[in-house]
């Protein structure tokens, strides 16, 4: 009958709004970054046997001055958004080095294909396009006393999701190591300080 519905009293929220806020914002940058550790892959298969080096410090100030001059264009700082891409560029050497010891030892897992490293680098442009635009949209997110906490449970998420490796793993956390930061100082170093 009209007026004879219970009214519950609203539940306290378990958690709070900002912190859900957070999480959502951070979890494109981690996601991203681990899309991005899947073209270590493709490059490592890429150079492997051609002599070609890990390191072409040329690609890499490329990709640094692209995505700082991205990061200006969005309204974002170019230079905390040039470091965390140089922890993106190290994590994918990581993969790339990891990947290549274990092919050494055991030859059956090298892949057979070749792709193209062109090819891959136009992939790793469009993930970091996306990547500074998720930056970008996490201002907030990054300087918050939270953020460690919150990326540390999207990089949990992600890792099941993506059924990441150890190694995979390992280089996802070094990719994201200066998301968060406060303003004016220098981002916070985690999981050392998480844990
Ligand atoms: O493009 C390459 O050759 C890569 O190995 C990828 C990448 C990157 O992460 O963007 C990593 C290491 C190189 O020094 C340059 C760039």
């Amino acid at each position: 009958a009209p007026g004879s519905a219970v009214v519950l009293p609203a539940s306290p929220p378990t958690t709070p709004a900002a912190t859900v806020r957070e999480a959502v914002a951070l979890r494109p940058v981690v996601a991203l970054s681990a899309r991005r550790l899947a073209t270590a892959d493709l490059v490592a298969a890429a150079k492997w046997g051609t002599g070609s080096p890990v390191d072409d410090p040329v690609r890499e100030q490329q990709v640094l001055d692209a995505v700082a001059r991205r990061a200006a264009e969005l309204g974002a700082d170019p230079r905390w958004t040039a470091r965390i891409f140089r922890d993106q560029i190290e994590a994918n050497k990581t993969v790339q080095r990891g990947l290549h010891r274990r092919w050494a030892a055991d030859p059956a897992r090298v892949p057979g294909d070749r792709p193209d490293l062109g090819e891959v680098r136009k992939e790793i442009n469009r993930v970091n396009d996306a990547l500074v635009r998720a930056i970008a949209a996490s201002g907030e997110a990054r300087t918050s006393p939270r953020c460690v906490p919150s990326l540390a449970g999207a990089a949990v998420d992600v890792r099941r999701e993506q059924r990441l490796d150890i190694l995979h793993t390992a280089a996802l956390v070094r990719s994201v190591r200066s998301v968060c930061g406060g303003e004016g100082r220098a981002p916070v170093s985690w999981p050392a300080q998480a844990f």
